[in-house]
């Protein structure tokens, strides 16, 4: 595996205000594969031929934009993927991909170079290969053109790859040779209770959450991402998100969720590096090419907010177990001020037996912590008048067991009348990418 000096890669919590080099590749020029073309070139109805469709690997600045020099670009290389302790931005657009019938371990091996490529540029503000004017005008712009006019925006883009990559599914054997690497802990997540899952918005082979300050840039990523997956994979499910409900750094102040809480006070935050080594990142208990990676869960939690908006200030308050305004614990006054779960008042817990975040809090989960990173959607309205509102929760955790057992824990929860969880996703992400490298290469060594 290349190496790289330490000096080029970013720290946990760096991000933002930082640029970075452009990759310079030995080649100069990429050719995505012939099949991932012929797909591409299938989807807009044209005949491609040979180097034709090639890329530059550095990309385009794009028309209005500073690329690579602007202060919006999160550095894509890194020990870690960049998403995850990064500043959480406003947006989301997060996807879900199924590799097609047939594909093999060529087809990914691929597309995870041409998905590196392109997110090395896109994560840097430039338009895709040639850009939005291809020298042939016959052929199909290799970027889609939204994002033109726009800056990096903060864009990260997060890898994950699905468990049936490496099982295989029913009976079709172990079409990408991985039977072999999956980890021990990759176990899938039981069921719990009060799920309502949808089949069609669960799971998937890969996953990819792009996150920025504008949501043209986010839809962009994912939008040419799936583009230059045609013909390998394709998008199974996808889902937009506004407003952060986490914070993931101590600079930003802690944002409001639909319920109107502020949400992500007790998170895991990237300056705490000795609790992200000992919950967050997959250390020695895992396998190596994982190391220094995750696990991605995300839940489609459906809210009902109607409801939610007819309980009192009291019971609202007495459900989270925090004030509304301030986010204090009930059993404090300040939002950081440590919950004191022992605390009485008239011989009866002040914060409740089964409130939120008494029954999420490490005391009652073995010290099990997790690092979430959710964000609010809402996705139109029922023939009720009621919104289509919940929270797409997203959670990072060294082992998928930690996050079922906090899960677990959240069956007495008060809250649980007011929420549903209707969408889950398990993916393995890989630790960060190095210059000359692609995503997940440890895995096909
Ligand atoms: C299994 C993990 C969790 C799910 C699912 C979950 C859903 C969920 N949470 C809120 C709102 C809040 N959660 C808060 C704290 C909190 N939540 C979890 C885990 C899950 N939440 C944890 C581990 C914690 C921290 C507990 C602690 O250590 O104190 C809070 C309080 C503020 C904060 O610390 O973030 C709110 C508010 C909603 C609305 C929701 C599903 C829709
Ligand atoms: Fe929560």
């Amino acid at each position: 595996m290349a190496q790289d000096p330490a000096a080029d890669r970013p720290q946990p919590g760096e991000g933002h205000e930082t640029t970075e080099a452009p990759e310079a590749p030995a080649s100069g020029r990429f050719s995505p594969s012939r099949r991932g073309l012929l797909g591409i070139a299938g989807a807009a109805g044209l005949a491609l031929g040979g180097a034709g469709g090639a890329a530059v690997a550095t990309g385009l600045a794009r028309r209005g934009g500073t690329a690579g020099q602007g202060s919006s670009v999160v550095p894509f290389h890194g020990d870690h993927q960049a998403g995850i302790v990064t500043p959480a931005q406003d947006r989301l657009h997060f996807a879900s991909f199924k590799m097609v019938d047939g594909s093999g371990r060529d087809d990914l091996i691929e597309l995870l170079k041409d998905w590196t490529t392109a997110a090395r540029a896109l994560t840097q503000g430039k338009a895709l290969g040639s850009g939005v004017e291809p020298d042939n005008a016959l052929l199909p712009p290799e970027d889609t053109g939204e994002a033109e006019g726009l800056q990096a925006g903060h864009l990260t883009l997060t890898f994950g790859l699905g468990r049936d990559l490496f099982t295989g599914t029913d009976d079709d054997g172990d079409p990408y040779g991985l039977r072999a690497r999956l980890p021990e802990q990759f176990q899938p997540l039981p069921s719990f209770a009060f799920d309502l899952l949808e089949e069609a918005r669960s799971g998937g082979d890969l996953c990819i959450q792009a996150c920025a300050d504008d949501p043209q840039i986010a839809v962009h990523a994912i939008r040419n991402l799936a583009r230059i997956a045609v013909g390998r994979a394709h998008l199974f499910w996808s889902q937009l998100g506004f407003g952060r409900t986490s914070s993931t750094s101590p600079e930003q102040a802690t944002p409001g969720n639909l319920f109107g809480f502020k949400d992500g006070t007790a998170n895991v935050m990237s300056d705490e590096t000795e609790a992200l080594d000992q919950h967050i990142w997959v250390g020695e208990e895992g396998p190596e090419w994982l190391r220094g990676g995750s696990y991605l869960v995300a839940r489609r939690i459906m809210m009902t907010i109607e409801t939610w908006d007819r309980a009192s200030l009291d019971e609202q308050e007495r459900i989270v177990g925090r004030s509304k305004l301030e986010g204090a614990p009930l059993s404090g006054a300040r939002e950081f001020d440590e919950p004191d779960f022992q605390a009485e008042s008239d011989g009866e817990p002040v914060i409740d037996l089964a409130s939120h975040v008494r029954l999420a809090h490490p005391e009652n989960n073995d010290g099990a912590r997790i690092l979430r990173r959710g964000y609010n959607y809402v996705d139109g309205s029922n023939t009720l008048g009621q919104m289509g509102a919940g929270l797409f929760f997203i959670s990072f955790q060294k082992d998928p067991g930690i996050f079922s057992r906090v899960q677990r824990s959240l069956k007495p929860d008060l809250m649980n009348e007011y929420i549903r969880h209707i969408g889950s996703g398990l993916w393995a992400v890989p630790p960060g990418v190095r210059s000359g490298e692609f995503l997940a290469q440890a895995l096909f060594e």
